[in-house]
């Protein structure tokens, strides 16, 4: 595969959409390698109650914005930056639950 090209370095659109769908692929893996330490979170938790943690949560979105800031994004993006990861983080806080859920229906109560 082609040496990624800088913004400038592109003189038409196909080469700018390469790059975006080569960043989108590499996004794309790291949700998913983020994913497998949640789906290893809620292993080591006890029962449902323990999958939403409200101080880690905005600990990890104060990060995020915190990295976008120093990124130079406009205040917006950096806005949007923050949402996205809430919705995201809600997700697997939903995730983690059920899994917990299930897990305390299955064994008739929750883990010692
Ligand atoms: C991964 C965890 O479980 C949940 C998911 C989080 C996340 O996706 O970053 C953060 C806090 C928890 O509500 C954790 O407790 O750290």
């Amino acid at each position: 595969m082609a040496d990624p090209k800088r913004p400038s370095e592109c003189t038409d659109m196909s080469e700018v959409r390469a790059e975006i769908d080569r960043i989108d692929a590499a996004l794309v893996d790291l949700i998913a390698e983020r994913f497998g330490y949640v789906e290893r979170a809620w292993q080591l938790k006890k029962d449902p109650s323990e999958a939403s943690v409200p101080w880690r949560i905005q600990q990890v979105i104060d990060k995020v914005k915190t990295q976008a800031r120093q990124r130079g994004l406009p205040a917006e993006m950096i806005e949007m930056v923050g949402a996205q990861w809430r919705n995201m983080i809600g997700w697997f806080v939903q995730y983690e639950e059920e899994k917990l859920r299930k897990l305390e229906a299955s064994s008739g109560g929750p883990r010692k």
